[in-house]
Order: structure tokens, then sequence, then C-alpha cells
């Protein structure tokens, strides 16, 4: 029998007996061994469309036919459950806390489907917040996930290195706004991932033009794009641009951002993504092989 998880009534997630929840070795099994590929997705700075792209890489790689999940690790402006229109409380039962489930199947887990009301400020001291995240990945009943992307935190705080610490991450997709000081920024996210040993598989310009419906042009309002010699400096193997769009934020707004056509506009991170999870899966069936 399933309960209601809680933030209110405890410093994680509240669930009786959750608090008590057994040592992870102790547990019969995380589901932790069925999360087959973690991507992050990461920012310098906050507002520059992280949680879009995460919410628009996640979709795309549900409609390829992948089980998707999302973590959304940025605790503090969780805005994952919002764009895909989910209310309600998680559940929990003897195995861990079930994930939320978007309307076309992809789950996810934030704080914000822990809170009684979603404006609920979540202000919380970092061994608190590190604490949840651990247990958001450690004991959420993903089952059977392919792609599991985390939103991670913006900046490169204390949190932001607890997950690059602690949560297996293929690699990382970053995001930047036109402007070159958060390209700069970028650098430093960049800088960090590399330090620790995580590779960044993609940088996504996001709001690098807008398109006029009129004449059909597109428009570089915050002047030429410098992604693609940021990720040329940064050596980052993937690039794509999205547009200001105002129909992103009308979707996001009505819960909807899955019903958003993003195109071809991501291929070249999403494909990226998939040679890297076959050289992490090569890598794997190598390392089996040798025992
Ligand atoms: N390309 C775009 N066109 C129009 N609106 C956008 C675009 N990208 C993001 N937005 C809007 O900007 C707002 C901030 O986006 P988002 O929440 O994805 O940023 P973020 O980087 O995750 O922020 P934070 O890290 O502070 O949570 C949202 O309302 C979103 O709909």
């Amino acid at each position: 029998m399933s309960e209601e998880c809680s933030a209110s009534s405890c410093s994680s997630c509240g669930v009786s007996g959750c608090g008590s929840r057994k040592a992870p070795e102790e547990k019969p099994k995380t589901a932790r061994a069925n999360v087959k590929h973690v991507i992050g997705v990461v920012s310098g700075k906050g507002g520059v469309g992280k949680s879009l792209v995460t919410s628009l890489l996640a979709s795309q790689m549900h409609k390829r036919g992948f089980k998707v999940g999302i973590l959304d690790a940025d605790i503090t402006g969780p805005s994952i459950p919002k764009a895909f229109g989910m209310s309600g409380r998680l559940t929990a039962d003897n195995d861990g806390i079930n994930p939320g489930m978007t309307e076309s199947g992809i789950k996810v887990m934030s704080v914000n489907l822990m809170l009684p009301q979603e404006d609920m400020a979540v202000a919380w001291r970092g061994p608190v917040i590190t604490g949840l995240l651990k247990q958001f990945w450690e004991e959420t009943n993903w089952e059977d996930v392919d792609y599991l992307f985390v939103d991670m935190p913006p900046g490169t705080s204390d949190i932001f290195l607890t997950v690059m610490q602690s949560f297996p991450l293929e690699g990382i997709v970053t995001v930047s706004a036109p402007q070159e000081l958060v390209a700069m920024i970028v650098g430093k996210a960049v800088n960090l991932a590399h330090d620790m040993n995580v590779p960044v598989i993609g940088l996504v310009e996001n709001m690098a033009y807008f398109k006029c419906d009129e004449c059909d042009k597109e428009h570089f309002i915050f002047g030429e794009p410098q992604g693609r010699f940021v990720a040329k400096r940064y050596q980052i193997p993937a690039y794509s641009t999205l547009p200001i769009d105002p129909e992103f934020a009308r979707l996001c707004d009505m819960g909807k951002v899955e019903d958003y056509d993003v195109a071809d506009k991501l291929d070249p991170i999403i494909e990226q993504i998939e040679i890297a999870s076959r050289l992490a899966d090569a890598k794997k069936e190598g390392e089996q092989a040798q025992g």
C-alpha cells in the first residue's frame, strides 16, 4: 500500500518510515541498477533555459522510443513539474519513492512533487539538500530507464559538486544564453566538469535568435551567436541553437512542454548523447568480459 510523501513534515520527504529506512546496502534492490545512462544538464547561470532544454531533450528521447526519467536536482528552483503540467504528491512503498509521471510517460522526481503547495519556498541548508538529492538517486523506484536527465542547479555551488560526485554522470550538456559573459561563466562549469572527469557532450545556445513570423528571417538580437566558438574553445563535440520563441514560455506555463515541436534543432546533441551511451555500453561490456 502506497503512502503519501510530505516534505513539510520531515527534512527530506517525510514519508512515514522513510527517515528510518535502512542503509542502501540493506535494501533489497536499488532502482539505480536499472538506470542505464545518466546525463546532466548544466548552466553557469540561472534563467538561461536549462530546465527547458532538460525537458526538450527528455521529450525528444522519449519520442525516439526510449524510457526516460528526469531528476530535478534544482531543489531551490524546481521548474520541471510545472513545465510538464504535473501536480499531486508522490507516493512511497517499502522499495522506495515512486516517481511522478508526465502525460506521455516520462518519470519525474522533483521536490515540487513533495510540497503541499507548488509555491512553497525551499529554504534548506546545503547538507539537507545534499541528503535529499542522494535519496532521489538511491531511493527512487526508477525501474527501467534508458536515459535519466538530471536538471542541475545553476552555477558551480556545493550542490552542483554533490551531483557531479554522487551521480554516475555519463556526460553533461551545458546551456548558455548568447551573451559573452554567460559563455565565460559556462566555461567555468565546463572546466570543473573536466576536472571531475565528466565529459561535456554538448552545448546548447538558447535564445540565440528570433525568427520573424512576417518575413521568416532570423534576427540575431544579441549579436552573432558565440556558442560555436565557445564549443570549439572547450572542445565540446556537439552544438545546437534554440530561438527565442514565445511558444516555449506559453507551453511551459500551460504545462505542455511535451507538445513543443523542436524539429531537428537538438539533433546534434541527441546524436552525441547516443554516441556517448554506445561508448559507455561498449566499455561496460568490455569490463564484464574481462571478468
Ligand atoms: N528560447 C526561449 N524562448 C522563450 N522563452 C524561453 C526560452 N528559453 C527559456 N524560456 C523561458 O525562460 C524562463 C526560464 O527558463 P528555464 O526555467 O528553463 O531556465 P533555467 O536556466 O532552468 O533557470 P533556473 O536555473 O533559474 O531554474 C521560462 O519561463 C522559460 O519558458
